[in-house]
């Protein structure tokens, strides 16, 4: 087992250093890293989906290069630009909206700016994580269509599955289910209440990639597979995932490597010509200098330890 520690080139989700353990079976890596929110009932998914990968390996590819979407975080007009234009050829991009203490202003000059860096023909989605209420997600969806030239979708814009239906009800932009599924006691409670157009697939929240290809299936809506801001192993998983699904209608939110200062292998997944390559996922090994390198600190590593103890006692 080991405990990597890798920094964030921008505040995601409150964090700024990345952490989570690698763990190896017969059969390869697997990576276990919920973030620090996720109890240890609440993480057993996140390790099935680790001993998934290691023990059992991945499922089978039916197609060989998995499009992903730019992740573009709460930044300003200026840096959204610059990460556009750095992303390796995505033609999608999706923009973190909501943060608290920003407003409609922020909010509205970042998608000008996503708009102007991806040209007309790019898809543009937002993510707000469910931090709006119906009426400011219903106003604001309606803003930044118009800022963004057109919206493919908005990603979790409430927290509450009637909620999100009401939103859906509103507005003409697709609506997005992610924090419905990845963290519901019952997902189809999306699909019974009509409340999305898409839904996002994680694979370790949702116990790996069997787990998420059976959840799929039942769901029987277009899916968009993303990354729970991993290292290159973890994201490989959900490129077998996205490469195992029988239709892959959207980008995925695979290309978060980018978003790290570092990664336990010296070919991380990034996007060349706006997809990764599932050859390239299914080769993601660790290396011992870069495993060196990322390597936790004691204090950090007995924490990990501690934690996943805590799990398996719970998972058993
Ligand atoms: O979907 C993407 O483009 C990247 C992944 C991503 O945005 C997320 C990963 C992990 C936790 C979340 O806060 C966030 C999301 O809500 O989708
Ligand atoms: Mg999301």
């Amino acid at each position: 087992m080991h405990v990597y520690a890798i920094g964030l080139r921008t505040r995601f989700r409150r964090i700024t250093v990345r952490e989570g353990v690698l763990v190896r079976g017969d059969a390869g890596w697997g990576e276990f890293s919920p973030f620090w929110d996720y109890d240890a009932a609440e993480s057993a998914a996140w390790w099935r989906a680790a001993r998934e990968a290691a023990d059992l390996g991945l499922p089978a590819p039916v197609r060989d290069r998995v499009p992903v979407n730019v992740t573009v975080p709460a930044v300003g007009p200026d840096a959204a630009r610059r990460i556009v234009l750095a992303s390796g050829g995505c033609t999608t991009a999706k923009v973190k909206v909501a943060e608290p203490g920003q407003g409609a202003a922020e909010e509205a000059d970042r998608l000008a700016a996503v708009r102007e860096a991806l040209g007309p023909s790019g898809a543009i989605r937002i993510d707000a994580n469910a931090g709006w209420d119906v009426d400011t997600a219903v106003e604001r969806v309606r803003a930044l269509d118009r800022a963004a030239r057109g919206l493919e979708y908005v990603e979790q814009p409430v927290a509450s599955v009637d909620d999100l239906a009401r939103v859906r009800r509103a507005v003409s932009v697709p609506v997005a289910a992610d924090e419905s599924i990845r963290r519901a006691e019952d997902p189809m409670a999306v699909v019974r209440a009509g409340a999305a157009d898409v839904v996002v697939l994680k694979v370790q929240p949702l116990g790996g990639v069997r787990a998420c290809l059976d959840l799929a299936e039942q769901v029987g809506l277009p899916v968009v597979v993303s990354s729970a801001i991993e290292s290159s192993v973890g994201l490989a998983a959900g490129v077998a995932l996205a490469a195992a699904l029988p239709e892959l209608p959207y980008a995925c939110g695979l290309a978060t490597a980018q978003l790290l200062t570092g990664d336990v292998t010296a070919a991380p997944l990034l996007p060349v010509d706006g997809a990764l390559s599932v050859a390239a996922a299914r080769a993601v090994a660790p290396d011992p200098e870069r495993l060196a390198a990322t390597a936790a600190d004691p204090a950090t590593v007995a924490r990990w330890t501690e934690r996943v103890a805590a799990v398996r006692a719970v998972a058993a």
